[in-house]
Formats: structure tokens, C-alpha cells, sequence
């Protein structure tokens, strides 16, 4: 390497990049990123030539279309919604049209909403004509190739009244004063719209220790998950329906763990690593590397955004003991909800801190790791609870809660805390090799037993969005 400027490194990449060369670690990622650098000019060029001939074809195109040789949609407004008919909209200039747009637009305000029937037996939806022309999804609004909307910042400057809607059983189409037009599939307005009390909600169980053992255990074996879409979309399916699943029959060993756990998604790096192991023994660190009982709990409450999934893999056991506890969050601070709806509303609105002190490998300085977050929140438009942390043994100290509602929010903690520690509340489960035992970190909780022995797990975490991203794709969410 030594003599070479960037330039002539970036000209001999592919010879560089040859095994035999002596290369250090950083510089072969250098070299990687040159030749990153070098693909990306060319595939820009080439872009830039594909986009000149299109415009050309575009021209000449348009030209014929003057002529009236080409059949495209003389509108010059492609229908932007897969499957809508662009056949089924009308339009004329009278705002009258209105009152026959269907039966089920009830009202039209000129200036303000749009009352419309967006489900069968649902109650009318009154959709602000701002939100309609915000979610217009034409191609001046929206860019379908990256998914992204086009900006409009001088939304409210405009004028929103519409000069004529129509509105047939699948679209609503509206064609507004600056004649600008817009197409909704009615489907898409229900998915999207502020859901209200009106949503879709996310098919979960709810479950106690009953409720969980008379359903069948959320496991599909490790070929099945590994192999099949089916299969995967099954694990995804018990992690959103019951907040955990098991992969069984997996290879009895940490590759086992890694193997399951990354056909669900990448695994995150944390200051724990990537792949992780705990034992007793391990440090002082923490009360997980010992042979004390955990209490329910879920990980990473310390930090801004907690691990989305945890896997639990237990490798080896000589001793007793030790058996998993799961408890689902949501069920717990619903059950508050029904004994003690103030409670409830005071946890959802009390922040807490939590906190974390941890040594850092090579002698680094150590991690203080702090956040700050409500126990539970929920979804802002359709009030479904969303998030969930509960750590007993990571809460910070208290310097978040004015003194005035100290009693009420101890009192309200206290109570969640019982419902948590309740026998219904929890499910036990004894783990053995070559079963993973995958947990959704934003919604069930887990612990162990103490136990004698050496106990070796196998873990690791996997970040909520990558997994939510999955289970969507798989079309369980
Ligand atoms: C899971 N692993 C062994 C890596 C870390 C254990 C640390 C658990 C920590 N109290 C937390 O709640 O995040
Ligand atoms: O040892 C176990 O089974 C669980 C450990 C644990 O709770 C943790 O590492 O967060």
C-alpha cells in the first residue's frame, strides 16, 4: 500500500482487493468504499443517459398526442391508486353534483369537511377538505417511484374548496378550484384517515396465565420457520398476536440462536455486543449474571428506543431452577385500566427515569446510560397501547414527579406492580436446548427463577423496527 495515492487506489481496486495483498482491516474498507464511490458516479451516468432518452420519447410523444396519435389519458393525470378505475370518475364544474355524489356523502361544507361513509355500518367520517388535499397522492403531490411525498408548504394559502365532488361505491374524487384534481379509493381513506374509536385494531391476545395455557403454545419448528414464508409468517404472526413466540427443534447451540433469530431480522448491536451469553459468574454488573430470581420485567428501559425483540436460548443447565417467567404488559396495565381507570391514566401520564451504569470492554470508560418515558403509552390517533416498559431493578430516581402527586403515583405504580406479581398474570415455562424463545421487548415481560448450577443462555436483541418492518411485509400487522 505504501506509495499509493487515493486516486491510483481507486483505479487498481480489483487488484488490491486480492486476498494475497497484505491489506490492513481499514484499509480494505477504504478501498471498499472507493470502489462504492466509483459505481455510484457510473450508475449516475447511466441514470442520466435512461432519463435523456425518456424525455426524448416524452417529446415526441407529446407531439403525436397534439396531433391526436397517442391514446394516452388526455388528463395528464395517470390514475395515481393501483386498482381504481380512472373510467369511474366524472367531473363537471357545478358544485351541485355534490348532492347526487352518493347517498352516503351526508354533508359537503364548502369551506371546511367532507362528511362520508368510509365503511359499511361505520358512522359518517367528517374529513377536513386540508387533510383531503394534504393526502392528495397525484403525482404533483407524490413521488410514486420513492414513496415520498412532494412538499407543499403553501398548503394553507391555497384554496381548499373543492368545485365539484363525486363519490361512487370504491373512489371519492374531488376537483378542486385551481383545478388541480384528486382520486381516493375509499379502502384507502378508511386505512388512513384519523381512526378515532373507529380503527382496525391489531389482532392481539390479551392474555393471563389461563387464557395462555389453554391456547396452543406459540411455536413453529425451526425447518419450518427457517424454510418456508409460511413459516415465518407464523413466527411474526404469534409475536404480534401474543408478544412471543418459540422457534423448537433448532440446533442446540448459540449458531441455533443466531440462525433463528436473524431470519426474523438483523441482529442489533448493543454495548452487550452482538450475539450475547449470560451465566453466573459473568461480572457484577448485573443481577442477570448471577443466580438470583429476576422478576418480571422488559430490557433497555435506559435507553431512548429499548430492543424491539429478545432471544432467549438456554444452552446448558446442571442444576435446578432457573424456569422463564413471561407476563404480558398490555394485559397487566388493562387490567389496571378495568380496576382503576385513574391509575391508569396517571401511569400513562407520569414520566419516569431509568437508569443504567455499565462497564464498557478494553478498559472504556463506562456507559451512563438515561431515559425518559412514560410505562405505557399509547397510539395517538386509534388508542391502542403501543409501547410498554417495566423495570424494577433499571428505574431511575424519582426527580420527575412534582411532590403534590407523589402518593397518587406511587399508589398507582403499586397497584400495577401487584397485577404484575399476581400467579394469573404469569406464564412459566422451563427452557431447554434447541428451543428459542423469542420476546416482543415493547409489550411482554420476562424473568427467571433462581437456580443452582451452571447456566449458560444464549441471547441477543433485535430492533423494533426492523421486526415490525417484517411483520408488515408478511402481512400480519
Ligand atoms: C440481556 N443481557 C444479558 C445482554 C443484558 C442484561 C442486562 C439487563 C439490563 N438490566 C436491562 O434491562 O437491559
Ligand atoms: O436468565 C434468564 O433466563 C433471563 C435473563 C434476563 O432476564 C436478562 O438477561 O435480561
Amino acid at each position: 500500500m505504501k506509495g499509493l495515492n487515493l486516486c491510483s487506489i481507486s483505479r487498481s481496486v480489483h487488484v488490491l482487493l486480492d486476498p494475497r495483498t497484505k491489506a490492513t482491516t481499514h484499509q480494505v474498507k477504504l478501498l471498499h468504499h472507493l470502489a462504492a464511490q466509483q459505481h455510484a458516479r457510473q450508475h449516475y451516468q447511466q441514470l442520466q443517459q435512461q432519463q435523456q432518452l425518456q424525455q426524448q420519447k416524452r417529446t415526441a410523444c407529446n407531439r403525436a398526442l397534439c396531433s391526436g396519435k397517442c391514446k394516452k389519458n388526455a388528463r395528464g393525470q395517470p390514475d395515481s391508486f393501483p386498482g381504481s378505475n380512472p373510467a369511474s370518475y366524472k367531473h363537471t364544474g357545478s358544485v351541485a353534483l355534490a348532492a347526487q355524489a352518493g347517498s352516503d356523502v351526508t354533508r359537503h361544507d364548502l369551506d371546511q369537511v367532507l362528511e362520508v361513509k368510509l365503511s359499511q355500518g361505520a358512522q359518517p367520517a367528517r374529513i377536513p377538505y386540508m387533510w383531503l388535499r394534504d393526502h392528495c397522492r397525484s403525482e404533483r403531490y407524490f413521488n410514486h417511484k420513492t414513496q415520498q411525498k412532494i412538499p407543499d408548504l403553501q398548503l394553507l394559502e391555497r384554496d381548499l374548496t373543492p368545485q365539484a365532488v363525486f363519490a361512487d361505491e370504491h373512489d371519492l374524487s374531488i376537483t378542486w378550484r385551481d383545478g388541480h384534481e384528486t382520486h381516493y379509493p375509499r379502502e384507502w381513506l378508511a386505512e388512513h384517515f384519523y381512526p378515532g374509536q373507529s380503527c382496525k385494531k391489531t389482532e392481539r391476545v390479551l392474555w393471563g396465565k389461563e387464557t395462555i395455557q389453554s391456547e396452543p403454545l406459540p411455536a413453529v419448528p425451526f425447518e419450518h420457520h427457517m424454510n418456508s414464508e409460511d413459516g415465518l409468517r407464523q413466527s411474526l404472526h404469534n409475536l404480534v398476536k401474543y408478544g412471543f413466540t418459540m422457534v423448537t427443534q433448532a440446533p442446540p447451540t448459540a449458531e441455533g440462536t443466531r440462525l433463528a433469530s436473524e431470519r426474523v431480522s438483523p441482529i442489533q448491536e448493543s454495548m452487550y455486543g452482538g450475539l450475547w451469553t449470560v451465566s453466573p459468574a459473568m461480572g457484577n454488573n448485573d443481577t442477570a449474571y448471577t443466580h438470583e430470581g429476576l422478576g418480571a420485567h422488559t430490557d433497555n428501559t435506559y435507553l431512548t428506543s429499548p430492543a424491539g425483540i429478545e432471544v432467549f436460548h438456554l444452552l446448558e443447565h446442571d442444576g435446578s431452577g432457573g424456569e422463564s417467567l413471561l407476563v404480558d404488559g398490555f394485559h397487566a396495565v388493562d387490567t389496571v385500566r378495568r380496576e382503576d381507570p385513574r391509575a391508569y391514566r396517571t401511569l400513562r401520564d407520569t414520566v419516569l427515569p431509568f437508569e443504567y451504569v455499565a462497564e464498557a470492554a478494553d478498559g472504556k470508560p463506562p456507559y451512563l446510560m438515561k431515559a425518559y418515558s412514560p410505562i405505557f403509552t399509547e397510539h395517538p390517533g386509534s388508542g391502542e397501547l403501543l409501547t410498554f416498559r417495566f423495570n424494577a431493578y433499571d428505574r431511575g430516581n424519582l426527580d420527575t414527579v412534582a411532590p403534590s402527586k407523589l402518593a397518587e403515583f406511587y399508589a398507582a405504580y403499586q397497584h400495577l406492580g401487584q397485577v404484575i406479581s399476581r400467579p394469573a398474570s404469569e406464564f412459566w415455562y422451563q427452557l431447554s436446548p434447541g428451543t428459542v424463545l423469542l420476546v416482543d421487548n415493547w409489550r411482554v415481560m420476562h424473568g427467571r427463577a433462581a437456580f443452582t448450577g451452571f447456566r449458560l443462555l444464549s441471547g441477543c436483541y433485535l430492533s423494533r423496527d426492523e421486526w415490525v418492518s417484517e411483520a408488515r411485509r408478511a402481512g400480519v400487522l
